[in-house]
C-alpha cells in the first residue's frame, strides 16, 4: 500500500537528516530567524468573503502522476498572489509528489504569502527543518501518527511558531484528533490516501462533528464553482486546491473561474 511505502521512505529521510541537523542546532538557529506569517490567522480573514483559499503547488502525485510539465514553482506562487489566495500549500516530497524543499524557500522570497510545508510529518525533526527552510505551517495527517505522537508534534510545531493543520478522512481519525484539540484548523482530506478514491461528501459528512471554534478546510478534488458552494454550504470555511489550478495555463484566470470574485454564492445559514 503506498501510504505505508511512503512513511518507510520518510523513516529514511529522517534517519539521513538526523546525520546533518541535530535540534539543540536547529532551535538556535531559528531563534534568529524572522517570525512566522501566521497561517491560521490570514485563513482566519480571507480575501474573498466566505471562503479562504489554500493554494497548492504541486508537481505530480502518486494518484495522478505528472499533473504539469511546465513547472516553475516561484512563477506559480507569484501568479496565485496576484490572484488573491490566502495561504500557499508546497509539496516538498521529492519521491513521490516531485516537490523539493528548496520550492518551499524560494517561494519564500519570492511572495508575502504564509506557507504550508506539504509532506508527510512523522518525526520532530521534519518540524524543526520545516521551519528553517521557510515554512509558516506543517501538515500533521492523523491516518499516519497514533494520537500521542500526534499530540507532541503538534506542540513542537507550536513551540516554534508553526501553525498546524491537521488532516482527517474518517469519523475514527476526527475523533482522535478532536481528543488532541478542538481549535485550530481541521483539514478534511475527501481524498482516501489509501484508495486514492475522492468524495466530497466526505467534507459534508465530517462537518458537523467538527466544533465551531475549529476552522473547517475541505482538501482535494474540489474543482468548479459549484464544488466550492457545496463545501461552504457544509461547514468548510477554507478549501486546499492544487490539480484544478496546475492544470490550467493560466492560473490566475482558474483562480478566479473558481474561486469567483467573492463567494457570495454561498448559502452559510445552512452550515451545521
Ligand atoms: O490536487 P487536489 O486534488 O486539489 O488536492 C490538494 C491537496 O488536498 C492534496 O495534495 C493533499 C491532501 N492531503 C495530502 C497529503 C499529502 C500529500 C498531498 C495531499
Amino acid at each position: 500500500m503506498y501510504l505505508d511505502r511512503i512513511v518507510e521512505t520518510k523513516k529514511n529521510e529522517v534517519k539521513r537528516l538526523k546525520e546533518t541537523l541535530n535540534i539543540a542546532e536547529a532551535k538556535q538557529r531559528i531563534a534568529d530567524m524572522p517570525p512566522t506569517r501566521g497561517f491560521e490567522a490570514a485563513l482566519r480573514s480571507p480575501k474573498r468573503t466566505g471562503m479562504a483559499l489554500i493554494a497548492e503547488v504541486k508537481k505530480a502525485s502518486p494518484s495522478k502522476g505528472l499533473i504539469r510539465e511546465d513547472f516553475n514553482p516561484v512563477e506559480l506562487a507569484q501568479a496565485y498572489e496576484a490572484a488573491g489566495a490566502d495561504c500557499l500549500s508546497v509539496l516538498t516530497d521529492v519521491d513521490y509528489f516531485q516537490g523539493n524543499a528548496e520550492y518551499l524557500t524560494q517561494i519564500r522570497e519570492a511572495v508575502k504569502l504564509p506557507l504550508l510545508r506539504k509532506d508527510f510529518v512523522i518525526d520532530e525533526l521534519q518540524i524543526y527543518e520545516a521551519r528553517l527552510i521557510g515554512a509558516d505551517a506543517v501538515l500533521l495527517i492523523a491516518a499516519i501518527l497514533p494520537t500521542e505522537r500526534l499530540r507532541e508534534l503538534k506542540a513542537t510545531a507550536e513551540s516554534i511558531g508553526l501553525d498546524t493543520l491537521i488532516e482527517v478522512h474518517n469519523a475514527e481519525e476526527l475523533e482522535r484528533v478532536l481528543e488532541v484539540t478542538d481549535r485550530g484548523l481541521i483539514g478534511v482530506n475527501n481524498r482516501n490516501l489509501h484508495t486514492f478514491e475522492t468524495s466530497l461528501t466526505v467534507t459534508a459528512d465530517l462537518s458537523t462533528s467538527i466544533p465551531a471554534q475549529a476552522l473547517l478546510i475541505s482538501e482535494s478534488a474540489i474543482r468548479t464553482a459549484e464544488d466550492i458552494a457545496y463545501v461552504g454550504s457544509n461547514g468548510a470555511k477554507g478549501v486546499l486546491i492544487g490539480e484544478t489550478f496546475m492544470r490550467r495555463p493560466d492560473i490566475g484566470e482558474a483562480v478566479t473561474e473558481v474561486m469567483g470574485t467573492v463567494c457570495s454564492q454561498i448559502d452559510t445559514g445552512a452550515a451545521r
